[in-house]
């Protein structure tokens, strides 16, 4: 029975001028297994138009083309795959074999598509190349080998899932007599074996060479032989089905052809890559300096309590909505602010301010506390050396035992001075008497004390004196003045609760300590210029996901006639799309490895400058930021890669093949 047959076959091309232009019109013809047919013509007659309905490549056709007795029009998707992969091969006129490709592998592709596994492919590979008389070239890119020898791998390719019919579109083409001749003995070999072969050409020598010729004129066959019998031909069987390529080969596909694209791929990974660092290196930067920032913080006070000050003069509610105060009183109520800071005035807590601040949940016991802050008018003498003391506050419990690091606490007529001022006043200082100079309140005071013990914390520069809060109220009631404590420190048992606490001081309208609102302000400052920075490193990746798009839209472009022989081959659309995303998934994880490895040597660098400078890490990569880094680079990639995908997905087959 007849391998194919051909009924009234119609085909119109659709023109931009909305007429139709009739290329085929009516072609009735009938093939068997293990004929060698040449189609004739004149250029333009039809020979390709019909190859390509013949071939599945065009399903725009009316009238009947039966392969086995099963209409073609009427294949699904995945039957018209299955018939590329399985029951046709394709032999060009231009080799159209795929350039970053080994022969081997261009050999086997349509096994790969077929998912078979390597093993198998690279024996079947090898066996059908020894037989075209390449056994000593089977690992070459076709770019190392002739034309002649080109065709041949071609004849392997098209063989390599014995299809029983071959369609060669003038094979002879590009060749000159003496390869003509060699290629046509082979292709007759095969058709010798029981295929059926169909052959396009202008060559009367070769058309000689057929069976038997079939002669297109304008659209319409030229009987030389007897056209089709009337009788339907019986479907027999089923279509055999055939496997998919799986999502694993797609991506050796990619990564083969990225390959071969190296220095561009290259390039366009280490523009996207800097993106990806910039965002990776600003969140690891942040993450650094809070984290000193914090710890720092923790490692000189005590985690279990709120250090609470009050807002100096009476427009606390005020200050919490800033924006709705002119700056006069901004700047009346920072003068009130500083005044309390230094103790002249205001910023006292009442018995008022104490019930409320004691009722505060989790708050088990409270210490009163004194700060101020001297400009100039206190000062330290001992054996004739006087150093100036910024600040002067009461020992609390806030105090980490860790920051006295010589001596005790001061108890009274006691004090203890930070190590910084104890230098300048000579060595040994703890354990001996020195003499204050000391405005308490409004009042001017002179006081010996003993030093008890010294005080270091890493955040804490100025010149501090400790005194116990009893202290600090002797010497204002000595100088006839009533002391008003300016600090309080709420105690609760439990460290977890003092987030809670402090919320709820901060909704009192009460403020936290020095320390803590400059740690918040440089917190939100350092936040503000991580997200800046952030965001400028964002526009970087559109710009690299830009590049990638384009990049890959070029290589659509520049693949299309490769685009079509895989679709020749039978690739699904998917398949196609699968390449392309994967090549753009391999760019994104290369940029994003590549951003990773430049941001951990910077941050190298940086740490240890920062190390040798001032002892922090300022750079935290954690896992979390690389992983962030590498998918948010694949993400991007993946994105730009869609519309190129789709756009290669969606070429046809019969057009890609076409292009020059
Ligand atoms: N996409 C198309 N749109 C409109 N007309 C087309 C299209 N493709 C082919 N044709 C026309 O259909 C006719 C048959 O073209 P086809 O390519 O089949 O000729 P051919 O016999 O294979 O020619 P050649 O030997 O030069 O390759 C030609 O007149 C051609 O101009």
């Amino acid at each position: 029975m007849a391998v194919m047959e051909l009924r009234n076959v119609v085909k119109k091309y659709h023109l931009a001028d909305g007429n139709d232009f009739t290329a085929l019109k009516g072609i009735n013809a009938q093939f068997e297994a293990g004929e060698m047919v040449a189609i004739v013509g004149e250029s333009g007659s039809g020979k390709s138009t019909l190859m390509n309905a013949i071939g599945g490549l065009d399903s725009d056709f009316t009238g009947e083309i039966l392969y086995h007795g099963h209409n073609l029009a009427q294949f699904s998707q995945q039957e018209l795959v299955d018939y590329h992969k399985k029951s046709i091969g394709f032999i060009f006129q231009n080799f159209n074999l795929i350039a970053h490709l080994n022969l081997v592998d261009n050999v086997a592709m349509a096994m790969t598509l077929s998912n078979v596994d390597e093993k198998t492919r690279v024996a079947r590979a090898e066996q059908l190349l020894t037989k075209v008389g390449l056994g000593d070239h089977m690992y070459k890119k076709p770019d190392q080998i002739s034309g002649g020898q080109k065709q041949r791998v071609a004849i392997a390719r098209a063989l390599v899932n014995d299809p029983d019919v071959i369609i060669a579109d003038e094979p002879t083409g590009a060749l000159d007599a003496e390869t003509t001749g060699v290629i046509l003995a082979l292709i007759k070999e095969i058709a010798t074996e029981g295929k059926l072969v169909l052959m396009v050409t202008h060559s009367d020598r070769v058309a000689a060479f057929c069976d038997r010729e079939l002669r297109i004129e304008n659209g319409k066959l030229l009987a030389t032989t007897p056209t089709s019998s009337p009788a339907t031909t019986p479907a027999v069987g089923r279509l055999e089905k055939v496997a998919n390529m799986s999502l694993a080969k797609a991506i050796r596909l990619a990564f083969l052809n990225m390959k071969a694209k190296f220095g561009r791929n290259f390039l366009v990974a280490l523009g996207s890559s800097i993106g990806i660092m910039a965002v990776i290196l600003m969140l690891a930067l942040g993450k650094g300096v809070t984290t000193y920032v914090s710890s720092t913080m923790k490692s000189y006070t005590n985690p279990n309590i709120t250090e609470v000050h009050k807002q100096a003069g009476n427009q606390q509610k005020a200050m919490q909505n800033p924006q709705q105060m002119d700056r006069a009183e901004i700047a009346k109520q920072q003068q009130a602010n500083i005044a309390a800071m230094t103790g002249a005035s205001g910023g006292g807590f009442t018995d008022k301010d104490i019930a409320r601040l004691k009722k505060i949940k989790h708050v088990d016991r409270y210490q009163l506390g004194y700060s101020a802050f001297s400009m100039g008018n206190n000062a330290v003498t001992y054996h004739g050396k006087r150093a100036s003391v910024l600040m002067l506050q009461t020992m609390s419990d806030n105090i980490a035992k860790s920051t006295i690091v010589k001596g005790h606490a001061p108890h009274r007529g006691e004090v203890v001075l930070d190590k910084g001022t104890a230098d300048l006043l000579g060595k040994d200082i703890v354990g001996k008497q020195v003499t204050f100079d000391l405005k308490v309140g409004t009042k001017n005071l002179t006081k010996t004390m003993t030093v008890a013990g010294l005080y270091e914390a890493q955040t804490q520069s100025v010149s501090t004196m400790i005194v116990s809060y009893d202290e600090v109220a002797k010497l204002y009631s000595e100088t006839g003045q009533t002391l008003e404590p300016n600090v309080i420190y709420l105690h609760t048992a439990n460290k977890d609760n003092t987030k809670q606490i402090k919320n709820k001081v901060k909704k009192l309208g009460y403020t936290g300590s020095m320390q803590e609102q400059m740690t918040e302000m440089f917190t939100q400052m350092l936040n503000v210029i991580t997200w800046v920075l952030t965001a400028i490193a964002a526009i970087s990746l559109v710009v690299s996901a830009i590049m990638i798009l384009v990049v890959l839209n070029i290589s659509v472009v520049e693949r299309t006639k490769e685009i079509g022989v895989l679709k020749a081959l039978g690739a699904r659309r998917k398949d196609i799309r699968r390449i392309f995303a994967a090549e753009a998934f391999l760019i994104g994880l290369f940029a994003g490895i590549l951003g990773v490895a430049f941001t951990y040597g910077l941050s190298l660098g940086i740490n240890r400058f920062a190390h040798s400078a001032f002892d922090i890490t300022l750079v935290m990569l954690t896992p979390k930021y690389v992983m962030t880094g590498i998918i948010l680079s694949v993400v991007i990639s993946m994105i730009a890669g869609i519309l190129p995908a789709n756009r290669a997905s969606k070429l046809d087959p019969v057009e890609a093949l076409r292009k020059e």
